[in-house]
């Protein structure tokens, strides 16, 4: 069985200035040891404002916290007012772009078209796509959740290559729980990210699908974290609110300390 590390990422979304950055990543860096590193990756998703900032603390101090923006441009460069590009990106050495929030879905009209051209996009400069999916509440009420995210995953995905398509990272958040304080269940998260794993074998292969971490993203808490981390298709969590407290964040870092709730 491939054996998948998990992934950790914090989505400060628009919060924390160039300065408070400094100030979060550093105490997050102090508090997580090597140790952390081994058992789990660590991430960051800033404001494009923070980037340069964090790029120069990582860098300076060699810092084992990956980073990347919470989007991206779906063009490589051009007269694209207020865009920034893969290619700038790329040159702050993000690892990652979150693309696909329900929060970009929500209020800046991004449907799956742009969604691919944002992944294919990443791509072209070397970013690895945290691909965000999930089912608002009337969905979830209709019990279609399952059928609506596998059509995210599936427009998402188009014509995306398995040499790209490999190194993805896919992320399910259920609109209803973000930033609500109510997470999924384990057995909900473990139902749609098994779903998703089942269809990227069927739009690749097993072996790749075996290989994919798939996040769940939706008021994840320490208290939360171990319980959805026990389940076999969760292989890390996208996390809001909770990774502004970086001492929250490091307990969820540290899930298998917590007890399963
Ligand atoms: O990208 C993160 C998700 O939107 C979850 O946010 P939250 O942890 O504040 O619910």
């Amino acid at each position: 069985m491939t054996e998948r590390l998990p992934l950790m990422a914090g989505n400060w979304k628009m919060n924390l200035n160039h300065l408070e950055a400094i100030q979060h990543t550093q105490k997050l860096a102090f508090a997580l040891a090597d140790k952390d590193y081994e058992a789990v990756e660590v991430a960051v998703l800033t404001p494009f404002t923070d980037l340069r900032s964090v790029q120069t603390l990582v860098d300076g101090d060699k810092l084992k916290i990956k980073y990347g923006s919470q989007d991206i441009s779906a063009h490589d460069s051009g007269a694209y007012t207020g865009e920034v590009s893969g290619p700038m990106l790329a040159k702050l050495k993000c690892t990652y772009a979150a693309i696909g929030h329900s929060e970009r879905r929500q209020y800046h009209g991004e449907n799956e078209e742009i969604v691919n051209a944002k992944v294919k996009a990443a791509y072209r400069s070397g970013i690895t796509p945290i691909l965000c999916v999930g089912e608002p509440l009337e969905v979830r009420k209709a019990g279609t959740h399952v059928a609506h995210t596998l059509a995210q995953l599936d427009g998402a995905l188009d014509g995306v290559p398995a040499s790209d398509a490999e190194s993805i990272v896919v992320a399910y958040e259920p609109v209803w729980a973000i930033g609500t304080g109510e997470v999924a269940t384990p057995e909900d998260a473990q139902e749609v990210c098994a779903a998703i794993r089942v269809r990227l074998a069927e739009l690749y292969d097993g072996e790749l699908a075996a290989k994919v971490r798939v996040l769940y993203g939706g008021s994840v808490k320490a208290s939360s974290a171990a319980g959805l981390m026990a389940k076999p298709d969760v292989d890390g969590a996208l996390i809001g609110g909770a990774s502004l407290d970086a001492d929250e964040f490091v307990r969820i870092v540290r899930y298998r300390e917590q007890a399963v709730g």
